[in-house]
């Protein structure tokens, strides 16, 4: 047998900076107690190079850790700790060729259209980079993400600042009313394994088959599609409605993890905002290669091979169109870069707890807050954020020192609904019929659609769904807490879900506790108006719904989802622990090209690394990986305790500093602990000299800040570089070091 390890993964920006400085720390701990931590380089930068090996040298070239790793996940020794990881979208891949090849990496280029077989080769192994590419090959497993209680219990000790709420306020959600996807739903569930072919059929009735899926028995399969008409002719409406009221404009859509529906959407929303330019320009765009679906910067940099006085002339076009557009909202205002700009800038589950947050205000092109209309197309759950807004417009902005929490019980097993739906959409070349048919030819699903409609399908599998309702009912359990499972009697693929779900709880002893199945409406208002009196309520949901809800609520109640614990219990028996339920947070790298200050939180980090030691030891019967685990969640929460987070500010305690904190609250528990004398007399003298040291290692970390930091690299850093930038303090590193 092999020694059981922890597999901690290397990821991107802030968190990928982060483990620069936590991670030895880590292995110097897990060491002196014979644990062994190996890491795993999942960056967007890795997999682009392990999609190339004939293209590099033999020493540049890498493994297909991912698929490694995807494997790992299929075995019940697993112990994988996921930190957040960029999700990509086509600008932000080709910045990261881009950076490669000035690195001396000769990778291809990314070919938008490509002819060729060899271009067309290029484009699908780029395809299997793009957008949310990790998280589906590791999560086989459903998701369980909550806020520890002392967790719970520093937010409010130390509330963040919550924007006030206005009941004046003009801010709102808006979503379609009709021919979006919540309108066309149609869902199955198999009731025998059998093969299905998606077939489209022209208006002359010739079949195309479009894919042909083996399902399972019990599994769910879902169809439904967006009107392309109506999603333009929606967009025109809130748009028009906006210019007459003066309330900013924002667009909300996940087009990382939607990674081929959404970015159609947005092609969309760029179209019919610019509709001028578009109109006027639109067969010199196309002879450019210029793609609405890669946002305003598509323009932008097409346009720079035509001589000045073209570009002057479309630049004036797209300026004409502010004027006569409502304003919109802004990514950075000082740049001038607006919410149309990169489909990757504005993610829907950051961006409207964060909008909700700051009194349901987004930033205008002067750099001020105002009301705002955000636009979520999809009526199937922007109709949840419509549901929060009012709610702050009657009760107020929510109150971190009081409110209850929202953890979930997430289905996201085996790549489950819409974000397992991209190799089963397709946006229409012509009208005609889009159908879902068995084997023996029975219809079992057909749509009518149109040209540049985006159809598409989902599968749930039997298996994940049994598996969420035990993990349901468990969390119920365990923590003695309410559970609602939000499960909309109006959609197809819930009315479904709901009849499964009725009978699993069957299969579960639930004497004694509080299970309801509510729509999405009535479970959010439920859930807030149980948390406003103190109360805990488990929201048990589908994927999207854990995605939205676990940066929702969090960014409520504890300002930020990177301090929840993130686990998911794999179906084959092991775990991954993935670090808070956010992003890889780019502005913080941005402050540290800037002025050298990392503010990123690795809090969730800590949980995560306290789960994984502890698993790790009662799967293997080791102790002291237990005893470290416990001994980190005491240091953990002395840190809460203390305030010993980075703060936000160029100057103050940064990342670096909290790791120093955790590193002695960690060697102090440890050397305080009576159970493994040997492990606490190793320990002593490490939590002496980093009590001993404190000034001075807090002064050579203060010392570096305030000036620009090189890290040789935004995707792919130089390790040398980003390990000076990191780790700073000569002498905490020596200390660490001893531990060796
Ligand atoms: N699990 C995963 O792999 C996930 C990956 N992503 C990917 O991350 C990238 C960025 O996504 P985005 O939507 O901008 O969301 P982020 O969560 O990265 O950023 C939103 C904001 O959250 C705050 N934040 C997040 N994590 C921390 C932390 N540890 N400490 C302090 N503050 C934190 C920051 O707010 P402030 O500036 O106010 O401090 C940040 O600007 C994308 O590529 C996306 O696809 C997104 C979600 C999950
Ligand atoms: O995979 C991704 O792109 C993001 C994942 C995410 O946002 C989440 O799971 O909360
Ligand atoms: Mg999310």
């Amino acid at each position: 047998m092999t020694t059981p390890k922890i597999v901690y993964t290397l990821t991107d920006e802030a968190p990928a900076l982060a483990t620069y400085s936590l991670l030895p720390v880590v292995s110097s701990f897990t060491k002196a107690a014979e644990v062994e931590v190996v890491t795993s380089d999942i960056s967007l930068a890795a997999r682009v190079l392990a999609s190339f090996p004939e293209h590099l040298s033999e020493e540049q070239r890498v493994a297909d850790t991912l698929a490694e790793l995807g494997e790992l996940t299929k075995r019940p020794e697993a112990n994988i700790i996921k930190l957040p990881n960029i999700s990509a979208s086509i600008p932000q891949l080709k910045a990261c060729i881009q950076e490669l090849q000035s690195q001396g990496y000769a990778i291809p280029n990314y070919v938008d259209e490509p002819k060729t077989d060899e271009e067309k080769d290029i484009q699908a192994r780029y395809a299997k980079v793009l957008g949310s590419a990790v998280n589906p090959v590791l999560r086989q497993g459903n998701s369980d993400r909550r806020a520890p209680p002392a967790v719970k219990a520093y937010a409010r000790k130390f509330p963040h600042s919550m924007g006030k709420w206005s009941k004046a306020s003009r801010s709102h959600a808006d979503y379609m009313r009709e021919g979006d996807f919540f309108s066309s739903e149609q869902s199955i569930t198999m009731d025998a394994a059998g093969d299905v072919r998606i077939e489209f059929v022209n208006q002359a009735g010739a079949v195309e088959v479009k894919k042909t899926l083996a399902l399972q028995e019990g599994e769910v399969f879902d169809s439904m599609f967006m009107s392309a008409k109506a999603l333009d002719a929606f967009f025109e409406r809130t748009l028009q409605e906006c210019k007459e009221d003066g309330v900013m404009w924002s667009l909300h859509v996940k087009a990382t993890m939607m990674k081929v529906s959404h970015p159609i959407v947005f092609g969309h929303a760029v179209r019919t905002f610019f509709k001028e330019v578009f109109d006027q320009y639109g067969d010199l765009f196309n002879e450019l290669g210029v793609n609405p679906n890669n946002g305003m910067a598509s323009v932008y940099d097409k346009i720079k091979t035509l001589p000045q006085s073209k570009q002057d002339e479309i630049e004036e076009a797209i300026h004409a169109c502010y004027e006569h557009r409502p304003e919109m909202a802004m990514v950075d205002s000082v740049k001038g870069i607006t919410n149309l700009h990169i489909p990757s800038d504005v993610i829907v589950d950051a961006s409207m707890p964060a909008m909700i947050r700051t009194s349901g205000q987004m930033w205008g092109r002067d750099g001020k807050q105002k009301d705002v209309k955000a636009v979520m197309p999809e009526s199937t759950y922007a109709r949840i954020y419509q549901e929060m807004i009012n709610f702050c417009k009657t009760n107020g902005a929510f109150d971190p020192t009081t409110c209850g929490s929202v953890p979930n019980v997430g289905l996201m097993a085996m790549k489950a609904e819409e974000y397992g739906s991209h190799d089963k959409t397709f946006e229409m070349k012509e009208d005609g019929i889009m159908r879902v048919v068995k084997a023996d030819g029975t219809v079992l699903m057909q749509h009518n659609v149109e040209k540049g409609d985006i159809w598409r399908a989902c599968q749930t599998k039997d298996a994940a769904i049994k598996d969420w309702v035990k993990l349901a009912v468990n969390r119920a359990r365990q923590s003695n807490t309410t559970a609602i499972f939000w499960l909309d009697a109006e959609r197809a693929h819930d009315r479904e879900l709901r009849k499964k779900v009725e009978v699993y709880l069957q299969e579960h002893d639930t004497n004694g506790l509080d299970i309801r199945v509510m729509g999405y409406n009535r479970a959010i208002r439920t859930s807030m108006e149980r948390m406003i009196r103190g109360k805990d309520t488990i929201s048990v949901t589908g994927n999207v719904l854990r995605d939205y809800l676990t940066d929702l609520f969090p960014i409520m109640e504890l300002g930020t989802s990177a301090k929840m614990l993130s686990i998911v219990p794999m179906l084959a028996g092991g775990g991954m622990y993935e670090t808070g339920a956010g992003g890889s947070a780019p502005k913080h790298v941005q402050q540290v090209l800037q002025e050298n200050h990392l503010r990123w939180d690795s809090l969730g980090e800590f949980l995560a690394i306290a789960v994984s030691l502890d698993e790790l030891g009662q799967k293997n019967n080791n102790a002291r990986a237990r005893i470290l685990g416990q001994a980190l969640d005491q240091a953990t929460g002395k840190l809460l305790e203390n305030n010993k987070s980075p703060s936000r500010k160029v100057g103050e305690l940064d990342n670096r500093g909290s790791h120093f904190y955790l590193a002695l609250y960690w060697a102090e528990a440890l050397a305080a602990q009576t159970e493994d004398a040997a492990l606490a007399s190793k320990l002593k003298p490490v939590a002496q000299a980093l009590q001993e040291n404190e000034a001075k290692i807090l002064e050579e970390l203060s010392q570096v800040q305030g000036q620009p930091a090189d890290l040789g690299g935004y995707y792919h850093l130089d390790q040398a570089k980003a390990n000076q930038v990191m780790r700073p303090s000569v002498t905490l590193n020596s200390i660490l070091d001893s531990l060796k």
